[in-house]
């Protein structure tokens, strides 16, 4: 799958709510006492969803994607406590019961888990549990109707022998079987937003782009918003639209697919980018982002990234730098130095992110000298070999393999 297939690339977020918004959240903070002190897990999260949108959220472990996400669908422990807004369809859904709230979660906004067996029950055939969701949501129908249209969703998700699987039971599938059916499930509530966290972290390469295709026909067949958290940048290039990079609680970058892989604008955006893996380099070389994310009790003052950053300067530990707009489309970076990444090719950013850092190091020279090295380093590690469950042999067949090229622009 290539960035811009399908069209998807080409979407920003509009300026203001239009009546196709399903979803806002705007300014969202969620924070958790500890024995030790506040953890402030979100802090200030903001983003619109318009019907059939997609929303990738990305960021490394620990960075407040799923929490945003449970904080949203209203499932955060009572200590959890939670700023800000969360409007679906224009109402307000922080605060509200939890009988309303589940409501909501029932039809208008779908989660979709790691692990599908959250979700499924495992003493009912999966058949049916698609069946008690469109009868839920439609009392008229006849039995006979349901099932045939349970029969057809299983298909539709690309379960092979469909009407023999809408009577197995959850441990009677594979993993990536049983992720679909959760996705079957989701499309027969028929929901306005589809929140997958992480739905194919668990699963292989191939297992994964089938997960993924059925997520799409999923958007695609409800108009549903969907909205896809994953600590795979490759994961998004070619399933949403738009991209918010999560770092230490907060969006530190956002725009459409393309501004995000062509013109980021934040040196943690490139630092994921040089630790995934891309057609358009010759090697096979993944270059990590050196040290590891900030503890989120008593953040220090300052940029969060600042100490893994290569273009890290005084102002950085002094000044959190605030999400802004840095060019008419609507992309935003929280990076002090976002305008010294214009222009820059694509090449030249990889480059940087590359084994001697040098582009990136001048960059941060260019205006005075550097107060820090480079600190991408080089990692002669090639990508992990997927590893996990095999699916059975008839199954259906995906092709994403997660990469990216420049020529598919
Ligand atoms: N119930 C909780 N109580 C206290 N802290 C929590 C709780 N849930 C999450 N956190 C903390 O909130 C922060 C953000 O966690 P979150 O699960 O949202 O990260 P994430 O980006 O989704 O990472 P991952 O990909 O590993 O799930 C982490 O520091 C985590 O330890």
């Amino acid at each position: 799958m290539t960035v811009g297939d399908k069209g998807y690339a080409q979407r920003p977020e509009p300026a203001t709510p239009t009546e196709d918004t399903v979803l806002e959240v705007d300014g969202l903070q969620v924070a958790f006492p500890s024995e030790d002190g506040l953890v402030r897990a979100v802090r200030g999260v903001s983003y619109r969803l318009e019907r059939g949108a997609g929303l990738g959220i990305v960021g490394e472990s620990g960075s407040g994607k799923s929490v945003t996400a449970l904080a949203v669908m209203g499932l955060l422990p009572a200590a959890a406590k939670v700023t800000g807004s969360v409007r679906y369809r224009g109402s307000e859904l922080l605060g509200l019961s939890d009988t309303r709230l589940s409501d909501i979660r029932g039809s208008g906004i779908a989660m979709i888990f790691q692990d599908p067996m959250t979700s499924l029950n495992p003493v009912h055939t999966v058949g049916a549990q698609i069946i008690e969701g469109l009868l839920r949501h439609n009392p008229d129908m006849s039995k006979r109707a349901a099932r045939d249209r349970a029969v057809e969703l299983l298909g539709t998700v690309g379960i092979p022998h469909p009407d023999r699987r809408a009577d197995s039971y959850p441990h009677e599938l594979s993993g990536g079987m049983r992720q679909r059916v959760v996705i079957a499930i989701a499309m027969a509530n028929d929901p306005a937003v589809i929140i997958a966290d992480e739905p194919t972290t668990a699963l292989d390469v191939t297992v994964q782009a089938q997960v993924l295709e059925a997520l799409e026909t999923a958007r695609e067949e409800t108009g549903a918003a969907l909205v896809l958290i994953t600590h795979d940048l490759g994961v998004v290039a070619g399933h949403t639209d738009r991209v918010a990079v999560m770092y230490a609680g907060r969006v530190v970058e956002s725009g459409t697919v393309e501004e995000l892989f062509y013109e980021p604008r934040m040196p943690y955006t490139l630092g994921l980018l040089g630790s995934m893996p891309r057609m358009d380099r010759d090697d096979d070389r993944l270059t990590p982002i050196a040290g590891s994310p900030p503890s989120l009790l008593n953040l220090p003052p300052g940029c969060p990234f600042a100490p893994r950053c290569p273009m890290r300067e005084d102002r950085c530990d002094r000044d959190e730098p605030s999400l802004h707009v840095v060019d008419a489309g609507g992309h935003r970076s929280a990076c002090h130095f976002a305008d010294r990444l214009v222009g820059m090719e694509a090449g030249a950013v990889f480059e940087a992110t590359g084994a001697d850092n040098e582009s990136l190091a001048r960059l941060a020279r260019s205006d005075s000298e550097a107060s820090s090295e480079a600190s991408f380093e080089a990692s002669s590690e090639t990508a992990a070999e997927a590893t996990a469950e095999s699916e059975s042999a008839n199954d259906m067949n995906g092709s994403t393999d997660g990469t990216y090229g420049k020529g598919s622009r």
